[in-house]
């Protein structure tokens, strides 16, 4: 667990419910947290911390599912303390009557509504390099729903902003058109919701609710892979929306013709409209990211924190957040102000793992079981191309992100020369160009070296 704030910090409900969500946030999904966590509020009474849920939906929720969670977080966080967590309503909310609703209904539950998180917006998502075309198209769907690219499929890797941007679009159709019906889902909650149909002998009420949407963001359609019933009648809703006009969005980790076990029919419809990528975000996208989301939380960042953060983590946004919540964490407890020395103190833990992480051994380790080879094999003399390339991989990586010089790499793979090492990288940089499956390992090798 990460550095935790001094003990009189805790000692005020806000700041400990703040500390509290920097953990969280770390241990459940962006999903989860934002919709069950995020709206609830902290206050300290004795040694009891009482959390209000704005509803008795949320708040029974968060009972059933997340009290084990939020009672391991809090005795970690506040060891010594023998807090008491106290779950319960706010004010008005109290009063609305009791969440009793089946699940089979939970599409037309008010209190779900369409599953959209309004932060999600156009205006709260960075453009730039990594994902210009994704935006630009998916605000001419917002623009015209149904008709510009339908089905949109968003692909990239994880916490790249996927969800956020095809939420962005959903949002933006509600304001044009508030009583479009429009419904975000997970694709593990369009599972969970077939199944419980069937389970209930409802799943003529299921497909109507769907088939009457004007438009359907599915997330993380990769879940679907292997589930053919799923997929049967997904294959179904997907026909009916599309021969209606209505507009589909899908996101995936990956391009249709390469999730698994997903039915060639559903494949090949998938790339009907348009499918576009999001791609890691370069530095100055990292950058803007993060001053974006310093504004959100009303902080006014200096430029140099925002850019120490982008530079350090350069996995992906979640990360990003993750850093920043750190800092104003750290920021708030310990009442420094906002500069790179406060941003290196609350990152510490953080940047230490990762040093440890893009140590040259691990960098070797790491390459050769990625590409189930030997790690003997990144010193040894073997030349056929299934043991080359991954070393290669691993001698580029480990010019790309550690201090040794060109003749330490070399000396560390096997006694090689300088000019060895430097061929490598080019040939990397060459292959990258012209391959994308090389140009994926080499980002999936970066995203688990935490790079
Ligand atoms: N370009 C961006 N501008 C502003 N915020 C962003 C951007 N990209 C991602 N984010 C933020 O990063 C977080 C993660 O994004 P999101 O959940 O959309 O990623 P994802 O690609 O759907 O991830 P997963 O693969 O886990 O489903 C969100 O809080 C989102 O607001």
């Amino acid at each position: 667990m990460s550095s935790h704030p001094a003990p009189s910090a805790l000692r005020n409900g806000d700041a400990l419910w703040a500390a509290l969500c920097v953990q969280l946030q770390e241990q459940t999904t962006a999903q989860q947290f934002n919709t069950w966590l995020r709206p609830l509020r902290g206050e300290l009474h004795g040694n009891e911390l009482h959390l209000f849920a704005p509803n008795t939906f949320v708040m029974e929720w968060v009972r059933e599912r997340l009290i084990d969670l939020l009672e391991t977080v809090l005795g970690e966080l506040a060891p010594g303390m023998m807090l008491r967590l106290e779950l319960s309503t706010d004010g008005a909310a109290a009063l609305a009557p009791a969440a009793a609703t089946p699940v089979t209904t939970a599409i037309t539950d008010p209190r779900n509504g369409n599953r959209l998180n309004p932060g999600f917006s156009f205006k709260s998502y960075v453009a730039g390099k990594s994902n210009q075309l994704a935006v630009a198209a998916a605000l001419q769907v917002a623009k015209n729903p149904g008709k510009s690219y339908n089905p949109l499929y968003i692909y990239g890797g994880v916490g790249l902003g996927k969800t956020h941007l095809m939420q962005a679009v959903g949002n933006a159709i509600l304001q044009r058109d508030a009583d479009a019906k429009v419904l975000y889902v997970t694709s593990e909650g369009f599972i969970m919701d077939m199944v419980r149909s069937l389970q209930h002998n409802t799943i003529n009420d299921f497909k109507q609710r769907y088939r009457k949407l004007d438009a359907l963001l599915i997330d993380d359609i990769q879940f679907f892979a292997g589930k053919d019933r799923t997929q049967e009648e997904f294959f179904h809703t997907f026909n009916a929306l599309f021969d209606g006009g209505r507009q589909i969005i899908i996101t995936c980790d990956r391009y249709p013709k390469e999730v698994d076990r997903l039915e060639e029919r559903l494949q090949s419809r998938f790339g009907w409209g348009l499918t576009v990528a999001i791609q890691p975000h370069d530095l100055e996208t990292r950058m803007a990211i993060v001053l974006c989301k310093a504004e959100e939380s009303g902080i006014d960042l200096p430029e140099e924190v925002a850019f120490f953060i982008a530079e350090k983590i350069r996995s992906h946004v979640r990360e990003l957040e993750g850093a920043l919540r750190r800092i104003i964490a750290h920021v708030n407890f310990t009442h420094k102000p906002y500069n790179l020395d406060t941003a290196r103190e609350a990152l510490r833990d953080l940047i230490d793992v990762q040093k440890r992480m893009v140590s040259l051994d691990n960098i070797q380790k790491v390459v050769a079981e990625y590409f189930h080879i030997r790690g003997s094999d990144m010193q040894s003399k073997r030349r056929s191309r299934n043991i080359a390339r991954p070393r290669q991989m691993a001698m580029c990586l480990t010019k790309e992100l550690t201090n040794h010089s060109l003749p330490e790499i070399g000396e560390a793979f096997g006694g090689r020369d300088h000019t060895t090492v430097l061929h490598a990288c080019r040939q990397i940089d060459k292959l990258r160009q012209e391959d994308t499956q090389m140009d994926e390992d080499y980002r999936n090798l970066l995203r688990i070296l935490g790079a």
